[in-house]
């Protein structure tokens, strides 16, 4: 579920519409798992409330301030820290597929790995820990040797909204995984779904 995208200005100027703004929060390591499987990047997603993956943030009004402001306050609530999000660290804006009249915002920002590991810490004692947020997740962008494990298996799971695509798109234009790595991964993770389906 991709949804259509649209130009900030423009999904501004949609009557009727709500707006929803998320941010992927990513920082490079120097980690192996097991001593020897390069980590390479943390990316942070998060275990909402209904069992869905999706990115911290939140619905925000743009009548009453803008969308980098109401992301930096939904942030606070979920993860318990005061984060700066600004107008460059904008993604992309999507007609989101489901609910209908949402647009769905996306932001990416950078941050270093110690950075990152107090995000985590925070998170844990955030006003929405436990309520609106099971817990915040590192996504696994290796693939182990069974070729199932890790990134493809990751991504089998449930999404909400359009947040599949976004990490998709994301990690694509940031270059955190190369182009046939997200095809092999994405094409696992459809069979992951249809064997455990049966
Ligand atoms: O990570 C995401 N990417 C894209 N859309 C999302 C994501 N998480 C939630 N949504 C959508 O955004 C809307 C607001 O969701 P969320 O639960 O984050 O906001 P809220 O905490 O303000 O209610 C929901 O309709 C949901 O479908």
């Amino acid at each position: 579920m991709a949804g259509q995208e649209i130009s900030k200005e423009e999904s501004l100027s949609l009557k009727g519409y709500r707006h929803a703004c998320h941010i992927m929060l990513y920082a490079d390591t120097d980690a192996k798992l097991f001593g020897k499987i390069p980590i390479k990047h943390i990316v942070l997603m998060q275990m909402r409330f209904d069992g869905l993956l999706g990115f911290p943030g939140g619905l925000v009004n743009p009548a009453e301030e803008s969308l980098e402001s109401g992301l930096s306050r939904e942030l606070w609530e979920e993860m318990g820290v005061a984060l700066n999000v600004a107008p460059e660290d904008h993604c992309s804006s999507c007609v989101a597929p489901s609910p209908p009249q949402l647009v769905t915002h996306f932001y990416t920002k950078k941050m270093k790995e110690e950075d990152v590991r107090e995000v985590e810490k925070a998170a844990v004692t955030a006003p929405d820990h436990g309520l609106e947020v099971m817990g915040m997740v590192r996504v696994p962008l290796y693939c182990l040797r069974s070729g199932e494990g890790g990134f493809p298996a990751f991504l089998s799971h449930s999404f909400i909204s359009n947040s599949r695509s976004q990490l998709l798109s994301a990690l694509r234009a940031l270059g955190l995984l190369s182009w046939a790595a997200l095809d092999a991964a994405v094409t696992q993770a459809d069979q992951i779904r249809q064997s455990t389906q049966q």
